[in-house]
């Protein structure tokens, strides 16, 4: 998401720069209105008033846009019935135009944007746990464990020991036994005195060998957000963490702006940016293929009228393509005529909003239908177990990433990781545990993983990676790193049994022309040969190989 630096600043510029403009905006409609005995100039007239109608309230004039708008139904009523403007038509616009003149004299008091939602401390930063353990091998065993997924841990011995230490503000978690040589509750004891003392507001996870309600009870006074009983499977503990440190941000809507008055997109913009959604405009609606490629958005916002093609025509098209067939398409028009509305929604947008929109209200009705778009989304693209992308999700993905790549000439590398003999895991200790050793995979692909990478599950035991932005050699360092860190992992079987797994990998590194599939194939190739080479590998595929060597 980009902010502007101060976002009213912005929108005061934004009114200044139109209150320059108007005049002219003006003369040149009276200009066209002086020679609508050609009826060429009508449609000149027409989208002028247009402009006017739509931008004026949004900028300090409504009564200009008022009167622009009464103007442009008039034009419209001629020019659909094909005819020149009557006498008595044209004695009333010349009457508008006074009003224009008014009106663009009589700006009112912008409306306030509402303020940024406060920060947060970004998600990379907040991975900081305490560990509060008096037995040092498990203490550091569970330290390097939860490294495997991108956490740092700091461990007290003592609960006196963290009582004496001041609280890091990028503490996300703090981990307590219950049970010390101080007591047999010493650990939620000892939370509780740090909760007065230090204002704790970091959740608490308590866990220890005992399982009695005592312990549990304890551990609920000191407002324990989960209890874990030793020993401690890793995989559970990481969902535990991922739940309460699920407040993070959530990454920021994405909204797409299609409108040909700039300003005007503008003003939209930086009004949603002051609710935290990331935005992108549209100017030119000849390039908005490209735009949804590179900005994936979550709601397109439009208008109506443009040069070139209409708000209708472009939703038809956006409905064409398979990835944004759910995407809300939403106008943003001056157009009150129910009947155009209606045939205007039939050819795929969702819902209208009318110009002029007041900030919280554009704010507050795109958030909703954001909202339902994401839930929606995740639905159908989610595969259940593991909340990765499913197959189909994934495959769209990597399509996407394919032809931004071609357009843009910019490089992306594909894993594809399978885990080794997943099926011995599967016969030796169960489906179950062969199942959570899918999800501590996942876990570990979305931890240790940026954001902007897209991580799938495309079959039973087999994962991709999309690394967008990231070459061979890159892609190589990284991978062989998860590699390593997941082979270290203990998965957890039955009475208290663990075991380790790995995976092997093939990396490929999109070449400029090549298809998805291409990509795909050549991934599928390198971890053909990583298997081949004994498993527990990353492997290049040829093309790469030949480009570096490692
Ligand atoms: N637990 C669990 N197992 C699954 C799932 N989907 C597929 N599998 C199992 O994954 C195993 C895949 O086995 P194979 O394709 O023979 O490969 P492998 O044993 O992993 O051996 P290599 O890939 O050659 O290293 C099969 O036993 C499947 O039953 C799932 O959702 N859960």
């Amino acid at each position: 998401m980009t902010n502007p630096p101060n976002i009213a600043e912005q929108l005061c510029l934004l009114r200044e720069n139109y209150a320059q403009q108007l005049p002219a905006k003006l003369a040149q409609l009276e200009g066209a209105f002086r020679r609508h005995d050609n009826v060429v100039e009508l449609p000149q007239l027409r989208h002028l008033a247009h402009s006017l109608a739509g931008s004026g309230a949004t900028f300090g004039y409504p009564a200009l846009s008022i009167a622009a708008r009464q103007l442009e139904t008039i034009v419209d009523g001629a020019l659909n019935d094909g005819r020149p403007l009557s006498l008595e038509e044209s004695d009333s616009i010349a009457r508008l135009i006074e009003a224009l003149d008014r009106g663009a004299r009589t700006p009112i008091a912008p409306s306030s944007v509402p303020a940024l939602p406060p920060s947060t401390v970004p998600e990379a930063e907040r991975k900081l746990i305490y560990l509060v353990e008096d037995d040092a091998s498990l203490a550091t065993d569970l330290m390097l464990q939860l490294g495997h997924f991108g956490y740092t841990v700091k461990i007290f011995e003592t609960p006196k020991q963290l009582l004496e230490t001041p609280v890091d503000p990028l503490l996300a978690v703090v981990l307590m036994d219950i049970v010390f040589p101080q007591g047999d509750l010493a650990g939620p004891e000892a939370i509780i005195q740090l909760s007065i003392a230090k204002q704790l507001r970091t959740p608490v996870i308590f866990f220890s060998f005992r399982n009695d309600l005592t312990a549990r009870l304890a551990a609920a006074r000191a407002g324990g957000a989960a209890y874990l009983v030793k020993p401690i499977d890793v995989g559970t503990l990481i969902g535990r963490l991922d739940d309460l440190i699920s407040d993070l941000p959530p990454e920021p809507y994405r909204v797409l702006i299609v409108d040909d008055n700039g300003p005007l997109a503008t003003h939209h913009a930086f009004t949603l940016q002051s609710a935290g959604i990331s935005t992108d405009i549209v100017t030119d609606p000849m390039t908005i293929l490209a735009h949804l490629d590179d900005f994936k958005p979550d709601l397109v916002l439009m208008d109506m009228y443009m040069p070139k093609c209409t708000g209708s025509e472009l939703a038809a098209v956006i409905r064409q393509l398979d990835n944004y067939v759910l995407v809300p398409i939403v106008y943003l028009s001056t157009e009150s005529d129910t009947d155009r509305r209606l045939i205007a929604m039939q050819l795929g947008a969702d819902d209208f909003l009318t110009k002029p929109i007041m900030p919280e209200h554009l704010i507050s009705a795109v958030s909703t239908r954001l909202r339902r778009y994401r839930v929606l989304r995740s639905h159908i693209e989610q595969d259940s177990l593991t909340g990765l992308l499913n197959h189909a999700a994934t495959k769209d993905r990597l399509t996407t990433e394919t032809a931004r790549a071609t357009r843009q000439q910019r490089v992306f590398c594909l894993a594809a990781l399978d885990l080794d003999n997943f099926k011995n895991v599967n016969d030796t200790y169960g489906h179950l545990i062969g199942d959570s050793v899918l999800k501590n995979l996942a876990e570990l692909l979305k931890r240790r993983l940026r954001r902007t990478d897209i991580v799938g599950r495309i079959g039973g035991e087999e994962f991709v990676v999309i690394l967008p932005d990231t070459n061979a050699k890159q892609a190589f360092g990284l991978l062989n790193e998860l590699r390593e860190a997941f082979s270290l992992v203990h998965q957890r079987a039955s009475r208290g049994l663990t075991f380790t797994t790995t995976f092997s990998c093939g990396i490929a590194q999109y070449q400029l022309g090549a298809s998805a599939n291409d990509v795909h194939l050549h991934a599928d190739e390198a971890l053909y040969r990583a298997k081949q080479a004994g498993r527990n590998q990353v492997t290049l595929a040829d093309d790469d190989e030949r480009q570096d060597s490692y």
